[in-house]
C-alpha cells in the first residue's frame, strides 16, 4: 500500500522552569528540559514527539543533548525518505540503532501522531481503542520540606486536583525519611494514598529495615528502593509482603520486564513509554505484567504535554491501572507548552478526543523557550553612538 514518506525530522531543545525545586535522591530539578520532535511527511502531515529525562544524566543513560544528537545524526538520516507508517519505521530503527530508548520513543510518538492525524483517529485507536476516557493522576510531593509538602497536599485536596501522593525519599538518612513520610501520612490520614519513590538510593539491607517502618507509617507502595540491576534483591523485598513493591528504573523494555516477572521481582510495574523505548514496547511490557499477575502503574519522566498525552493514549487502553498514573508533568512547569492546556479535574487527566495525540505545541512557547533562541540583541557600537 503506497503511503506517505518521511520528509524531514527536526529537534528543538526547550528549557522550562519548574514551579518549585523538585527534590529527588538523584537530582534537584529547578527546570525541565524537553526535546521536541517535529516530523514532516510528504502528505503535509506533521507529527510531534517528545524526548524528556530527569536531571541531565543523573537519572538515565540518555541526556536531552544526547537524545537530540541521536535523532539528528543517526535516526533522521535513516528515516528520511522512508515509509511514514510507525511499525515499518520503528522496525528499521530497531535493526539499525541499538538502545537509545528515549530518542526512539520521541520519534515513535511523532510517527504515531502523524499516522493518527492522517487516518483522522486518536493514537489510542491506532493501538486498539480506549477503555478509559480519563486517567487517575497523583501528585509528587518533593519540595524537600515536610511542612511545605503537607501544605501542598492540603491545597491539592482542597482543589480536588489529586487524591494520591508520591513522596521522593532516599536522599536523607532512613530515620529522617521515615519521620517525614509518617508526618505527611498522619496529616492526610484516609483522605489520600501515600506512596514513596526511593529512586534506587538504598542498599538491600537498608530497604529490608525500611519496609516494616514504611508499612507502619501507612505507605501503600514503595518504588524502586534498590538499584535497578539488583532484581534478586527486589524479589526478596517483594517476598516480604509487607507493602507493595514497584519496579521503575529496572524496566527498560519487554525483556527486562520478562526477567523481573519470571522472578516475581515486583508487585507493580511502572510503565514508562520513554524507558521502554516507545509505546509499542511499553505495551508489550504491560502485557507481560498482566500475564504474570503484576499490577500496572502509569509512569512519567515528567514530560511536558506531548509526552504526557502520548503516555495517556497508551494507558487508556490498559484494562486496569491498579495504582493509577503520575501523568502530572505539565503541572510542574511554569509555562504552558500546548495550544490548548490539558484538562485535569477531580483527580483525573481527561483524554483529548482529536486525531493523533489530540494536542499541538504552542509555537509561541516554543519560540520563547527554545535553548537556541537569540538571547540578546547586540546593538553595534556605531549605532549606539548615533542614538
Ligand atoms: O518516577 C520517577 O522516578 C520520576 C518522576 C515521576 C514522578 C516524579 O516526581 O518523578
Ligand atoms: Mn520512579
Amino acid at each position: 500500500m503506497p503511503g506517505a514518506i518521511i520528509d524531514a525530522i527536526e529537534t528543538i531543545i526547550l528549557d522550562v522552569p519548574t514551579i518549585r525545586p523538585h527534590v529527588l535522591s538523584v537530582a534537584t530539578m529547578q527546570s525541565q528540559t524537553i526535546v521536541l520532535v517535529r516530523l514532516m511527511c510528504s502528505d503535509g502531515v506533521i507529527g510531534y514527539g517528545e524526548g524528556t529525562t530527569i536531571g541531565g544524566l543523573s537519572y538515565g543513560a540518555e541526556s536531552p543533548e544526547s537524545i537530540k544528537l541521536t535523532i539528528d545524526r543517526y535516526i533522521a538520516p535513516v528515516l528520511t525518505g522512508s515509509d511514514a507508517r510507525p511499525a515499518a519505521a520503528m522496525e528499521m530503527l530497531r535493526r539499525l540503532i541499538v538502545a537509545n530508548h528515549f530518542a526512539k520513543n520521541a520519534v515513535e510518538t511523532a510517527l504515531l501522531d502523524a499516522q493518527g492525524k492522517r487516518l483522522e483517529v486518536p493514537v489510542s485507536e491506532l493501538l486498539g481503542g480506549r477503555l478509559h476516557d480519563r486517567l487517575p493522576v497523583l501528585w509528587t510531593l518533593a519540595s524537600g520540606n515536610t511542612e511545605r509538602d503537607i501544605a501542598e497536599a492540603e491545597d491539592m485536596l482542597a482543589r480536588d486536583r489529586h487524591h494520591a501522593f508520591k513522596l521522593k525519599i532516599g536522599k536523607r538518612p532512613l530515620e529522617e525519611d521515615v519521620a517525614h513520610v509518617a508526618a505527611i501520612k498522619r496529616a492526610l490520614g484516609d483522605r489520600a494514598s501515600v506512596r514513596v519513590d526511593v529512586n534506587q538510593a538504598w542498599s538491600e539491607t537498608t530497604a529490608m529495615r525500611a519496609l516494616p517502618m514504611l508499612a507502619d507509617a501507612g505507605v501503600d507502595l514503595v518504588e524502586q528502593p534498590i538499584p535497578a540491576a539488583q532484581s534478586a534483591g527486589m524479589a526478596r523485598l517483594t517476598a516480604r509482603g509487607l507493602v507493595a513493591v514497584m519496579a521503575d528504573e529496572a524496566l527498560c523494555g519487554p525483556e527486562s520486564g520478562y526477567a523481573m516477572a519470571s522472578n516475581r521481582s515486583a508487585d507493580v510495574f511502572a510503565i514508562k513509554i520513554a524507558q521502554a523505548g516507545g509505546l509499542f514496547a511499553a505495551r508489550k511490557l504491560a502485557g507481560i505484567a498482566e500475564a504474570a499477575g503484576i499490577s500496572l502503574y502509569g509512569g512519567t519522566m515528567l514530560e511536558g504535554g506531548i509526552g504526557t498525552i502520548a503516555s495517556a493514549q497508551l494507558f487508556a487502553g490498559f484494562p486496569s491501572l491498579d495504582f493509577g498514573t503520575e501523568l502530572f508533568g505539565p503541572l510542574l512547569l511554569t509555562e504552558e507548552l500546548l495550544e490548548e492546556p490539558l484538562r485535569y479535574e477531580g483527580g483525573y487527566l481527561v483524554l483529548p478526543t482529536g486525531p493523533g495525540l489530540g494536542v499541538e505545541p504552542s509555537e509561541r512557547a516554543v519560540a520563547a523557550l527554545r535553548r537556541d533562541r537569540p538571547t540578546r540583541t547586540t546593538v553595534p557600537v556605531a549605532l549606539q553612538a548615533v542614538g
